[in-house]
Formats: structure tokens, sequence, C-alpha cells
């Protein structure tokens, strides 16, 4: 099916259409009979690339599958996600990462990526297939234990190694867990002490941030640092980011949550574990730190880091409670809510067009021009919204979000040229 989307604003710039023929290609001219779609005071970006995404299938169908994870996508405005492997059976070969890839084909609403776990089983100590799982046919680049960190160095270090012969990179849960305790719930500071809950140092992120860019270094490899969440480890990227690009040899990049740039600890007052996540949330300071590094780049991308949890799961007192907060939905609109004036080319660049490219997804993030393939998100810019948890797709409930006003909707998702979200609402295959 060919499509027009007429009168839409080029990442905020002008009025175009845009046209697609029926190969899902953005074309130069109108195709005959083709399907309207009237943009009119929408701003069209890249459809979004989320780079850190929880689906929980295999394992946990009952919290998500790829097919509700794939809507809850589109509905956000994302054209692909990346699948984290922390599922049960982990995504440790080739034979699982491919199941997840074909999974996500047969949902058809956006481009699900396999994650390869980069130790067996998750377990820290032996190298997953990480060179079958690239040759697969899901050609997995990214490699992560999300969830747990990979502590031990000389296990990071082959890993970093490994990956660097196919240009692939490991993404990093950065949490030395000799400073974090395994109670750690929340972070530590003056109100974790006044809750009682044991609390999470800063510095248990730090240090592996600090010590995965020197390995990074030494292997001449990638890495990449997942949901960073304090402003020591930003201060340690900025200058190992200054570093990579003298030595021109290695490179290390970062994502945020949208829950990072907005939300902070003292929500924890009330023990609600809506607010339990990991990293944890955190002082003022750090969401501060955290919104300059989007900004000015120090921080390339923005991960929703989308963890649903069934509510047998998640409704327990809080130091009992599941870690983490679904987040596929309402990631742009938080990031403008949280970031208003971060221009409509720095929001595509931080949610499509630098993902895709930390991803190797070469179809995805490219100009909204003739010759790409069309994956597009329509956006009404100044929309108010309030977020409602039924009202998603989605299959768990826990949305720190719920009940509060952001900026920004997404109006329509256009995946590979196919109109998969129409005027806010899912369009089924
Ligand atoms: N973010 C979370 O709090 N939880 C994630 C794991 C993770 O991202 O570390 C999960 O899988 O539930
Ligand atoms: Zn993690
Ligand atoms: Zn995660």
């Amino acid at each position: 099916m060919s499509l027009v989307i007429e009168g839409a604003s080029l990442l905020g710039e002008g009025t175009t259409d845009l046209y697609v023929d029926d190969h899902g290609m953005l074309v130069d001219s109108a195709p005959a009979g083709a399907e309207r779609i009237d943009a009119a005071g929408l701003v069209a970006l890249p459809g979004l690339v989320d780079l850190h995404t929880h689906l929980r299938e295999p394992g946990r169908e009952d919290a998500e599958t790829i097919l509700t994870g794939s809507r809850a996508a589109a509905l956000g405005g994302y054209t692909a996600v990346l699948a984290m492997a922390n599922t049960t059976p982990v995504t440790d070969t080739a034979e699982a990462a491919t199941r997840v890839w074909e999974l996500g084909r047969e949902a058809g609403l956006v481009h699900v990526q396999p994650v390869g776990a980069v130790t067996r089983g998750l377990g820290g100590e032996e190298l997953a297939e990480l060179g079958l799982m690239h040759r697969s046919r899901a050609g997995v680049t990214v490699f992560s234990d999300d969830g747990r960190c990979v502590h031990d160095a000389r296990v990071m270090r082959r890993g970093l190694e490994y990956v660097k012969a196919f240009g692939g990179v490991v993404s990093q849960h950065s949490q030395d867990p000799s400073l974090a305790g395994p109670a750690a719930c929340c972070h530590e500071g003056e109100l974790s002490g006044r809750l009682g809950l044991p609390g999470w140092p800063g510095i248990a992120e730090e240090v592996i941030v600090a010590r995965d860019v020197m390995l990074a270094r030494h292997t001449s490899s990638r890495v990449h640092v997942a949901h960073v969440s304090t402003a020591g480890s930003v201060d340690v990227l900025r200058w190992a980011k200054a570093r990579a690009e003298r030595d021109g040899t290695w490179s290390v990049t970062a994502e945020v949550t949208p829950h990072h740039l907005l939300l902070t600890t003292d929500l924890l007052t009330g023990y609600d574990p809506t607010y339990k996540v990991n990293p944890p949330l955190r002082p003022q300071d750090d969401v501060d730190a955290l919104r300059e590094a989007l900004a000015d780049g120090t921080i390339d991308a923005v991960a929703t880091d989308h963890a649903p949890h069934a509510r047998h799961d998640k409704e327990h007192a809080f130091v009992d409670a599941a870690f983490g907060m679904v987040g596929l939905e309402t990631a742009l609109a938080v990031v403008r809510t949280a970031l208003p004036q971060l221009s409509w080319p720095d929001v595509a660049r931080v949610m499509s067009v630098t993902p895709a490219r930390i991803a190797g997804l070469a179809d995805q993030g490219r100009p909204l021009t003739p010759g790409s393939p069309a994956h597009v998100v329509l956006v009404e810019p100044d929309a108010a919204l309030t977020v409602d948890r039924d009202a998603s797709a989605s299959l768990s409930r826990n949305n720190p979000w719920h009940g509060r006003s952001l900026t920004s909707r997404v109006v329509h998702t256009v995946y590979a040229g196919r109109v998969t979200v129409r005027d806010g609402a899912l369009v089924d295959a």
C-alpha cells in the first residue's frame, strides 16, 4: 500500500509532503492511488529506535510478549527496539537470538533486534556464543548481560576483544556488586537512611564506567554504557569521550532513560514500588547533570529500559518488589517534558539517528528523503496528555507516569511504509 503524508513539518522545519511507494520506500512523487494521512501541524521524525527494551518472551509472557511489546513500541513512535537478553531462557545462542528476531518479524510492527548475552546464562563467567549469534540470521551486534553487571574485568576484557572482530559493542549494566549489596533497592543517601532502605551508592556505577572505558581503550573496542544515572558517571564519560576522539581507535557511547531525566529519589517517601528501578532514581543534582550531558552530546541516546513486570512481582512491600518500570509509550513525551529546549533535530538525533548507528541498524534513523525506508513518526508537538496506565498496549501496569501530564503526543507511526499507529491507535495487521 502506497502512502502520502501531507503537510508534515520535517524535524520542525517548513511543510512537506512525504511519499511512500508500495515497497515501503520514500520516493519523490505521489504514487497513484495512495492512502492519505493528514499531517498538518505535526512534526515528522525518523522512526524512533530503542537501544534497551525488555520484552520478556520467552519465559515471562504474563508480563510482556514480543507482540505486546511491539504494540507498545509502535504507540510510542518506535520502529525498532533492541530486545534485552535477560529472558528465560537467556538469549545466549544463535537459535535463541534467531527465535526472537523471527517472532519480531511475525508481529511486524517494529524491527525487533535481539541483544545477545555476553556470558552464558548471564552467569558472568564464560563467554556466550558471541560469534555464532553475530553470524546468525538475527545478525546480533549488541551484547549485554543487562540486569547484571559483567563484573569480572577479565571476562569484560575478553568480551570486548571478541566483539571487536565484527564491529560489535558491549552494553554494560554498570554496577559493582561488591559496592551495591544484594539487598540494595534505592539510592544511597540521606533519604535512604531516613526510610530505612538499604541503598546503592553512585560510586558503584562510576567505578565500573571508569574501568570499562579503560578496558575499551586497552582493547581498541567499543563499549556502551546502559542507563547512566549519576553526575560522576557523566564526568568520567566526558573525559573518556575526549580521550577516545583523540586516540581514534576505540569508542564509548552512553544512554540515559526517560525516567532518570525527570524523576528523583524523593518519590520514594511513599514506599511505592512503582518507583523501584535499577539503577535507582537519584537526587536532582544527578538529574540536572544527565540533562546537560544529553543536550551536549556526552550522553548519546535516550533508551527506555522498558521493564514490564506482572502485578504479582511488582505489588509487594518496597524491599521485595521487582525492579523496573514500563516506558515505551511515554518516552518521547517524557523527553520533551524534561528537556523542552531540545530542538527537533536533537530529539531525532538522541532517539533515532544515534541509537540506530550504535546498534548498526543501517535501515533505521535515516533522513526522511527519497531512497530511505519509510520509518516515520508524526508528533503533535505541544499536545498536553495525561497518562493512563490502563490505556497501555503493554501487558504490565508498572507505570510511573500514571496520572501525570506530559507534553507531545505520538499521532501516527509508519514502519516500512505500513501505518502501525493512526490517530494514536494501533492499526491491526
Ligand atoms: N531496569 C530494571 O530495573 N530492571 C530490568 C533490568 C535492568 O535493566 O537492569 C529488568 O529486566 O526488569
Ligand atoms: Zn540494567
Ligand atoms: Zn534493562
